[in-house]
């Protein structure tokens, strides 16, 4: 089964997105991100790529080093998971929007017959009306838990899935500038084909509730660029934010291709 004409997103939402820098997982946001992609399925299709395991565990259960060993993050995850599709689920159905989840690892980019089952039962799940829901597969592979690299798991899937777009939702208004950020007057670098440009902008720093910083997006984005797809790194913590970027009402960075 092909790609239908709508255009298709994948999406990548960050733990601060979706705790909307909390200790919880946010519904308010979930409902928000619902509302957009139900409003828009009849031109667009969408497949997401979620963090928030972790931190959706955090909320429940107290283990052992609190979460920083990494097989305890891998416990973590493995708890959190499934209170995170059942947020979403819960959400999305209100609205009238089917989900479904797909665990995968990088290994699985690397083997041509798991890339094939990917693309086809993503594929027979988008068609079929039902919104995939991404994450790494954190029992068997700890990549992302490591470096915070949901961000590279999202851009492989999009051009593994040939995407027509690929939005970053984070906490800030996409790239700053340095010097903006150093004199905390911060100024969005709105449109740029130059990545390594961008990588100079990004200091390696991250926030509170992620792991992987402006630069594995950037990175994230590179991959994307190489296979023709655009970019657009938003602030997912703002209501509408897909819509609005798609009115270019928001200030945000697109990472064009060259
Ligand atoms: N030049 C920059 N512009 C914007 N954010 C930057 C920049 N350099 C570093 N950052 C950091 O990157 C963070 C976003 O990445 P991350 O914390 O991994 O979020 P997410 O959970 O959305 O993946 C920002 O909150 C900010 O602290
Ligand atoms: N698989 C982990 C991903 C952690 C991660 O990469 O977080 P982020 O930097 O917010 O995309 C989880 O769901 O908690």
């Amino acid at each position: 089964m092909d790609k239908s004409d709508k255009k298709r997103i994948v999406l990548k939402i960050g733990t601060n997105v979706l705790t909307k820098g909390t200790n919880n997982i946010s519904r308010g946001k979930i409902e928000d991100i619902a509302q957009q992609i139900a409003f828009l399925k009849d031109d667009y299709e969408f497949v997401i790529v979620s963090s928030g395991a972790i931190a959706a565990a955090k909320q429940f259960v107290n283990l052992e080093s609190n979460g920083k060993e990494i097989n305890v993050k891998q416990a973590l995850a493995s708890i959190g998971q499934p209170h995170l599709m059942r947020i979403f689920q819960e959400n999305f159905r209100e609205l009238g929007l089917l989900t479904s989840q797909c665990l995968l690892s990088y290994s699985d980019f690397e083997k041509e017959q798991s890339k094939k089952n990917i693309v086809n039962t993503i594929n027979v799940l988008v068609k079929n009306s039902y919104i995939p829901i991404i994450n790494e597969n954190d029992t068997v592979a700890t990549d992302e838990i490591k470096f915070g690299d949901n961000d590279k798991l999202a851009a492989l899937t999009a051009v593994l899935l040939g995407a027509d777009l690929f939005i970053i939702a984070t906490n800030t208004n996409g790239v700053y500038t340095k010097k903006s950020i150093a004199e905390n007057k911060v100024e969005t670098i709105n449109n740029s084909t130059n990545i390594n440009s961008l990588k100079k902008e990004v200091e390696k720093s991250i926030s509170s509730h992620g792991t992987g910083g402006m630069f594995s997006k950037i990175n994230a984005a590179e991959i994307a660029q190489e296979a023709m797809i655009e970019t657009w790194i938003v602030n997912g913590l703002n209501d509408n934010f897909i819509l609005d970027a798609i009115k270019n009402n928001a200030n945000f960075t697109k990472i064009t291709i060259q």
